[in-house]
C-alpha cells in the first residue's frame, strides 16, 4: 500500500486527530443508536492509539436528514465499549474545543461535534481546496499528526478527508488497512473462479462494477440479483411489470438498460441472470418464469429454482463478492431468495460483502463469523470495486509524498 500505516507512523504520542465513520442508523425520537457495527469496528484503531492524546471526529447524517444529530451518544457509546473515559464537546474548532483538547493529557479521548455540522465539511472539493478551508486550517492547527480510519466515507472528497492530509502529516487507521487490503485482495490473488452477486438498489454502481470486473478478468461471471437484475431482464427483452418498471424510472435507471445490454452481448457466458422470479400477487408470493411476470405484480424475489441454481454457481467459486440483497427480505415471503445466496457466499473460501443491508441479512442468519470480510462501507465499497482510487486513498498518498 503507498499509504502510511500506523505501524509506521513513529512516534505514538502527541494529539492525534482520528476520523472515524461512527455515521449509523438512529432512532429519530429516542436519539437511539441501533446498529454499533461501526463502533466495534473502529476499537482496534483506538486502542492502537491509547498513549496519544486523542482526538475523534466523525460525522452522523447529513443537513437536512431526520438523523442529523448532535454526537452524544456517539461519545457514550464508545465510551462503553472502549472501556475508556470518552469527552464529549458539542464544538468542532471554537474556544470549548481548543480548551478541552488543550487540557488534554496521555490517554484521553475527546469526541468533537458532527462535523457536517460545519457547513464547508459538505462540500465536494479537490484537496488543494479542501486544505484552504477554515475547517482544515483550524482542526490541522491543533493535531501533531492525522489517523483516517473512515472507510465509509473514503469516496467522498470533503474537507475532512481529502483536505487535512494534505495539512499534517497522515496514516490510515486499522480499519482503513484492513478494508483496503481484503478489498484489494479481490483483484490480485483471489482464489478462483471468482463471482460477483450484485443486487440490491444500486442499480448504476452496480453495472460499473460488472463492468469493471469483466473487462479487467478480474471475475468469472457476474450473477444479477434484487432491482439490478431487474435491469437486466429488461436488457434481455422481458416484460418485468408495470410496478417493477415504475420502481426503475422513479430510481433514474432507464438509461442503465442499455448497458446492461451491451454488457450481456460482451459477455453472454459470464452474467448469469434468473429464469424465475417471485412477484407480489393478491397479497402473496407466486412465482412465473421471466417472460411471463403478470402486468401489475411486482418482481421482488428470485424464483425458487433461480436462486438454487444460481447458489450452487456460487457455492463452486474460490472467491464471492457479495454486494446488495436478492429481493425484498425485509418481509419474509421475499427473504428466501436472499438467504440462500448469503448461505452460499459463507461456504466459499474467500467471500467479501459490501453494503449495509447485506450486512443486516448476513446478521439475520447469524453468518457474520462465515465470511472473510465485510465492509463498513455501502458507496466506499462498491466504488473500490469499481476500480476508481477513493479520495480518502489518493489524498492519504499525497501526504506521505508531502510529509514523508
Ligand atoms: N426486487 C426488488 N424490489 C424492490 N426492492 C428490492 C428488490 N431487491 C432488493 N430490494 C431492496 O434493496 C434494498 C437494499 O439495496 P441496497 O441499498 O443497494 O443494498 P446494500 O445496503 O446492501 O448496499 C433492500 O431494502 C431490499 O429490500
Ligand atoms: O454511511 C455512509 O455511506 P453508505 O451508506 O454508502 O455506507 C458513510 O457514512 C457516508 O455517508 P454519506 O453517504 O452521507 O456521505
Amino acid at each position: 500500500m503507498e499509504i502510511g500505516t500506523i505501524g509506521d507512523a513513529g512516534s505514538r504520542s502527541g494529539t492525534v486527530m482520528l476520523r472515524v465513520d461512527f455515521n449509523s442508523p438512529i432512532d429519530p425520537s429516542s436519539q437511539f443508536i441501533l446498529d454499533d457495527k461501526r463502533f466495534r469496528e473502529h476499537l482496534p484503531t483506538v486502542q492502537a492509539l491509547e498513549d496519544t492524546k486523542l482526538v475523534v471526529l466523525t460525522h452522523q447524517s447529513r443537513p437536512g436528514k431526520k438523523d442529523f444529530t448532535t454526537l452524544e451518544a456517539h461519545a457514550e457509546k464508545l465510551e462503553r465499549l472502549a472501556g475508556r473515559a470518552v469527552t464529549y464537546v458539542d464544538d468542532i474548532f471554537g474556544p470549548a474545543a481548543r480548551e478541552t483538547i488543550r487540557n488534554m493529557k496521555r490517554g484521553d479521548i475527546v469526541m468533537l461535534e458532527n462535523l457536517r455540522f460545519n457547513a464547508e465539511e459538505n462540500l465536494t472539493l479537490k484537496p488543494e481546496e479542501a486544505k484552504k478551508t477554515i475547517l482544515v486550517r483550524k482542526l490541522a492547527g491543533m493535531a501533531d499528526w492525522y489517523v483516517n480510519d473512515a472507510f465509509g466515507t473514503a469516496h467522498r472528497s470533503q474537507p475532512s478527508i481529502v483536505g487535512l492530509p494534505l495539512a499534517v502529516k497522515t496514516v490510515a487507521g486499522l480499519l482503513m488497512e484492513r478494508e483496503v487490503a481484503s478489498l484489494s485482495r479481490v483483484f490480485t490473488g483471489a482464489p478462483r473462479p471468482v463471482t460477483f452477486v450484485l443486487g440490491g438498489t444500486k442499480v448504476d454502481d452496480s453495472v460499473a462494477v460488472a463492468e469493471n470486473v469483466l473487462s479487467n478478468g478480474i471475475a468469472d461471471r457476474v450473477v444479477v440479483t434484487g432491482v439490478v437484475a431487474n435491469i437486466f431482464l429488461m436488457a434481455q427483452g422481458y416484460d418485468i411489470g408495470r410496478p417493477s418498471t415504475q420502481l426503475i424510472e422513479q430510481l433514474k435507471y432507464c438509461g442503465e438498460v442499455a448497458r446492461a445490454r451491451q454488457l450481456l452481448a460482451a459477455y453472454p457466458e459470464s452474467i448469469l441472470v434468473p429464469e424465475m422470479v417471485a412477484v407480489r400477487e393478491n397479497d402473496a408470493r407466486e412465482e412465473y418464469p421471466v417472460d411471463a411476470i403478470p402486468a401489475d405484480a411486482p418482481v421482488l424475489d428470485l424464483g425458487a429454482d433461480s436462486a438454487a441454481t444460481l447458489a450452487a454457481r456460487i457455492r463452486e467459486s474460490g472467491t464471492v463478492v457479495l454486494n446488495g440483497p436478492a429481493g425484498l427480505f425485509e418481509e419474509e415471503a421475499f427473504a428466501a431468495g436472499t438467504f440462500e445466496i448469503v448461505r452460499a457466499a459463507s461456504t466459499v473460501e474467500f467471500s467479501v460483502v459490501g453494503g449495509g443491508h447485506t450486512a443486516v441479512a448476513i446478521e439475520k442468519l447469524d453468518l457474520e463469523n462465515a465470511f472473510t470480510h465485510i465492509s463498513t462501507g455501502g458507496g466506499a465499497c462498491i466504488e473500490f470495486l469499481t476500480g476508481k482510487k477513493l479520495p480518502a486513498i489518493r489524498a492519504m498518498e499525497m501526504s506521505r509524498e508531502i510529509f514523508g
